[in-house]
């Protein structure tokens, strides 16, 4: 089985990033807000913070692997699944890049190198690297050379968002933002036809279903307990096709998944933004969702494909705590008690941890109160550089899919 990822916490064996590439360089201020970004981030730098997230993953024996590797390696001598993967991708490319097509295909098409080809979809293509000319004499003049004829995907080194391991199998997702969509495209390839995973790994959920759903909103909390947020990018009606779906595959341990409805805002946008697992007993939590949150049990219904919906009343360690096992949770604010300071840390994904071994982390440095108050409560910081990565919104935990966990 490729892919074995049965809690939050078990040690960390095997993870798929994205090494941020050119696609960052074409990020300009008038689409900040629609590409999901805050900040244009320092690419050279934000390389550099990169490689060090990976040479802290790789001292602790975990293997990392690369999404653009595995993209070129599904495309790797199979010359019709190459054509199809480029036609796929400017299909979806939108309006623009549908009235140049042909010359889109061709100029794709010539990148030999298919590593060189995929990062050449990631960062997008503009109109001067196109030899047409007069196809739009009138936009042309408006909007010269900076026009991109196929947007550049800046959002992929949140590699956590596009599929999401559960179990054995994954949730291939349909994701909120348009400027995200086409991220599922490498992942369906990789998932059906790379020979490590082809033909072993049952989709929960698809990319053409209707509801969008987001990796940063699903959390292996045991091999019997799901977590999933109900956010921004996260739709009720997703849940519950995944739930059926999950409920319907004899081989998933899953029984229970809990639904966590958390405020519909970008601060807070998925799950793992506002809560992560640190250990057997501990999370870290951003205190802003304490009060409000409500907590929805899922199991299966009387009959096939039906559902059992129940609203727990209990407060989140106790609900936490219950479907663990556990007497006590520790619920490890973000920020601590000082209020300007979580706000701050949150915005920066204090709470958004890596877990590579029970008690043990990857973190932003740059989130020093919540990490002094982790190290405090015993648990292992490793801490990485995060001047530019930050820039996008996500933490160590965004920025890493496992494929692989040892059972805890
Ligand atoms: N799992 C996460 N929290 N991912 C963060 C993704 C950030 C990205 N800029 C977005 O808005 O989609």
């Amino acid at each position: 089985m490729p892919i074995h990822v049965k809690s939050e916490i078990g040690t960390l064996k095997r993870v798929m990033l994205h090494r941020p590439g050119q696609e960052l360089e074409h990020l300009v201020p008038g689409e900040l807000e629609r590409l999901l970004f805050d900040d244009i981030p320092y690419l050279r730098a934000a390389r550099q913070e990169h490689d060090v997230f990976a040479g802290i993953l790789r001292e602790q024996g975990v293997e990392v692997v690369y999404l653009e590797d595995l993209m070129a390696g599904t495309l790797k001598g199979r010359p019709q699944l190459r054509e199809r993967f480029i036609r796929q991708f400017i299909e979806e490319g939108g309006n623009i890049a549908q009235k140049f097509k042909d010359q889109l295909f061709r100029l794709l098409d010539g990148i030999e190198d298919e590593r060189e080809l995929v990062q050449k979809t990631m960062a997008g293509v503009r109109m001067n690297e196109l030899k047409a000319g007069g196809h739009s004499p009138l936009a042309d003049r408006v909007r010269p050379d900076s026009r991109f004829i196929l947007d550049p995907i800046p959002n992929l080194y949140f590699t956590r968002d596009p599929f999401a391991s559960i179990g054995c199998g994954v949730s291939l997702n349909y994701m909120y933002s348009r400027t995200r969509r086409r991220e599922t495209i490498y992942g369906s390839y990789i998932l059906e036809e790379h020979p490590d995973f082809a033909g072993s790994t049952p989709f929960y959920y698809r990319r053409d279903y209707p509801f969008s759903i987001e990796g940063g909103d699903i959390l292996n909390l045991s091999r019997r307990v799901l977590a999933v947020g109900i956010s921004q990018r996260t739709t009720p009606e997703a849940i519950e096709l995944l739930a059926q779906n999950i409920f319907g595959d004899d081989t998933a341990e899953i029984e229970t998944i809990l639904a966590f409805d958390i405020p519909s805002i970008r601060a807070y946008m998925h799950l793992d933004t506002v809560m992560t697992q640190i250990d057997y007993d501990k999370f870290t939590v951003h205190p802003g969702i304490l009060g409000s949150l409500r907590v929805y049990e899922i199991c299966r219904g009387d009959h096939r494909d039906t559902l059992n919906v129940t609203e727990l009343d209990s407060s989140l360690p106790v609900i936490l705590g219950t479907h663990l096992g556990l007497d006590q949770v520790t619920m490890i604010r973000c920020g601590g008690k000082d209020r300007v300071a979580s706000e701050r840390e949150q915005w920066n994904d204090g709470s958004n941890t890596l877990c590579i071994a029970p008690g043990k982390v990857v973190v932003y440095d740059r989130n020093y109160i919540t990490n002094g108050i982790l190290r405090e409560n015993g648990v292992e910081v490793l801490e990485m550089p995060s001047s530019e990565l930050s820039r996008g919104r996500g933490g160590p935990r965004c920025m890493s899919m496992p494929l692989w966990r040892e059972d805890v």
